[in-house]
């Protein structure tokens, strides 16, 4: 059943902060997406990427200050859209651009992205997606060549293509997002963005004007040395998907590649960060 997820329903007591810190330590054990209810929250790893002792490395499973029950199904990838598409509204980020489904009205904003994720990240509902956009909002993209690397839903891909990008490289490692992205920068009319499946491997003597990445702390951490590698003078380097208590070993990771720290944006924990060279 490759390609399936595990759905893992986590019952908590009390909910707060157990929460937020089950989130963080599953995320960086490669759980890719969290829905938070009254009780606790729902969590969803990919089959293949759950090994049987994933969870002994869970340290607030062991905690006693928390009640922490859960129950675990295997579940198929549309389920989660149908899902979506009952639950999902448009994200507005600043004044300037929106992010929709099709079946949503056309919004007017200057930049209204069309997204239908399926099961890939990247609606900008998570805080992640949405700081990213606020910081290509307040940069200059025009004739910028740009590298998306984790591109997800492609929504940042678009939204710097949108901004005058040229030429756009928009990345991921999984199959279902590169598929997905393909959908979405044609509903976009965003087609000359060039989208591809792979990881670090594919960036060999690669170069870019600026690079989005918004993957996660272990991730960055590892192939950060060759984004940097692809990096042009001058070039700016936009990090998200790790947490603020994460953003001194990013930034010292950056700083020994010689890229400095240029601002943040923090939401809700999470962080998104801008280096330049
Ligand atoms: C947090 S999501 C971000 C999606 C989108 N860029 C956004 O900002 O909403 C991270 C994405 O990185 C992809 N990914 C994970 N590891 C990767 C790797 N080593 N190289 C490229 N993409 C990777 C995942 O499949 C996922 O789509």
């Amino acid at each position: 059943m490759a390609g399936n997820y595990l759905e893992f329903q986590f019952i908590i007591e009390p909910v707060q902060p157990a929460s937020e810190i089950l989130i963080a330590e599953l995320g960086y054990l490669g759980f890719e997406s969290f829905v938070e209810n009254d009780n606790g929250i729902t969590a969803y790893i990919p089959v293949e990427e759950y090994e049987d002792d994933l969870l002994a490395n869970v340290h607030i499973l062991q905690s006693e200050e928390f009640e922490i029950n859960f129950n675990v199904n295997e579940i198929e990838r549309l389920n989660w859209n149908e899902e979506w598409e009952k639950n999902f509204t448009p994200i507005q980020v600043d004044e300037h651009c929106s992010v929709r489904a099709p079946f949503h009205p056309k919004t007017d904003v200057e930049f209204d992205i069309i997204i239908e994720p399926k099961m890939s990240f990247g609606t900008g509902h998570h805080a992640t997606t949405h700081m990213m956009i606020q910081l290509i909002l307040k940069n200059d993209w025009e004739n910028k060549s740009v590298l998306d690397m984790g591109c997800g839903t492609g929504v940042l891909a678009i939204l710097a293509a949108m901004k005058g990008a040229t030429p756009v490289d928009a990345i991921d490692i999984d199959n279902w997002c590169y598929l997905n992205t393909l959908e979405n920068i044609s509903r976009n009319d965003c087609e000359h963005i060039n989208v591809e499946e792979g990881g670090a491997e594919l960036l060999e003597g690669r170069k870019y004007d600026m690079i989005l990445a918004n993957i996660n702390r272990n991730i960055l951490l590892r192939d950060l040395p060759v984004y940097e590698k692809c990096l042009n003078e001058q070039g700016n380097i936009f990090l998200s998907g790790f947490y603020k208590r994460d953003l001194p070993v990013i930034e010292k990771a950056c700083k020994d590649l010689g890229l400095d720290f240029v601002e943040n944006i923090e939401r809700n924990d999470w962080i998104a960060a801008k280096f330049s060279r």
